[in-house]
């Protein structure tokens, strides 16, 4: 069964189409990039599955649940977890407390009153600060880490939440081919070992065709192309996208 089924989504804002009836699924342990033109469509899906904005008409599904229309806090208890573009993290705490502090956060929207000691927290801290790689760094402040390993501890951070499903907004903006290639290489480990679905706008084609296990291409909020790397990058759509020969989607 899919973690993530989108049914016919549709959503305009005024005369502006931003979604036209997209279709796709993301399966557990599978890395599914979302890619488009500016203006696409792709921030209005992802804030559709997240919770925060409502689609015209179509249905979304988490685990086979249909949670259309769901608020944020409902899509994030029903397992989606979101790492954004620009790292959300605490320069002055430790690498461990930011974690401890992800889930903190996670427990008080899980279990409402009950608060679990800090203390409590630094072992789960640790578990997932060896998950991605980021325990030699536990005890350094945020703002003295290097900028791929912010993106490691936010990570570490969206992993709080035990989410089934990760959101990831452009996760290697900023980054050098290198540090970029690793953190996807790192997300792929993870979401092998956890089960857990990605979903990832990129706009790094190496990033895009190097590491994801599909491809789904928006333009002008229709969905034209839904493949294989191998597949989307040999679609003469995709190309005349991209290549601007027809100017946008068909
Ligand atoms: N709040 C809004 N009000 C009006 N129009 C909007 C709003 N949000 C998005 N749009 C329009 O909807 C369309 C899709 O935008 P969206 O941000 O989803 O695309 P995108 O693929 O994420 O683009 P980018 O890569 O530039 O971030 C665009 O034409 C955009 O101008």
């Amino acid at each position: 069964m899919s973690v993530l089924a989108v049914e016919a989504l549709s959503k305009s804002y005024g005369g502006v189409q931003a979604l036209d009836g997209v279709s796709f699924s993301v399966s557990a342990g599978e890395l599914l990039a979302l890619i488009g033109p500016n203006g696409a469509g792709k921030s209005t899906c992802f804030n559709i599955v997240n919770g925060q904005i409502r689609a015209d008409s179509g249905r979304v599904r988490l685990n086979g649940r249909d949670v259309t229309g769901a608020s944020p806090r409902r899509m994030a208890l029903e397992g989606v977890g979101r790492s954004f573009q620009v790292a959300q993290v605490f320069g002055s705490m430790t690498v461990r407390e930011n974690v401890q502090t992800a889930l903190l956060a996670a427990r008080h929207r899980l279990l409402g009153f009950l608060r679990p000691a800090a203390t409590l927290l630094r072992a789960e801290a640790e578990a997932l600060l060896e998950q991605t790689r980021m325990a030699a760094r536990a005890d350094e402040p945020a703002a003295a880490l290097a900028y791929g390993d912010v993106k490691r501890l936010e990570l570490a951070m969206a992993l709080a939440t035990a989410p089934r499903l990760l959101l990831m907004d452009e996760p290697t903006a900023g980054m050098g081919v290198e540090e970029r290639l690793a953190l996807m290489a790192l997300v792929r480990d993870l979401a092998r070992t956890n089960g857990l679905a990605v979903l990832f706008t990129e706009h790094s084609m190496d990033v895009v065709f190097g590491h994801a296990d599909r491809v789904i291409v928006l333009a002008r909020g229709r969905l034209i192309a839904d493949g294989t790397p191998q597949q989307v990058r040999a679609d003469p759509k995709v190309a005349d996208i991209y290549l601007g020969r027809r100017g946008g989607a068909e």
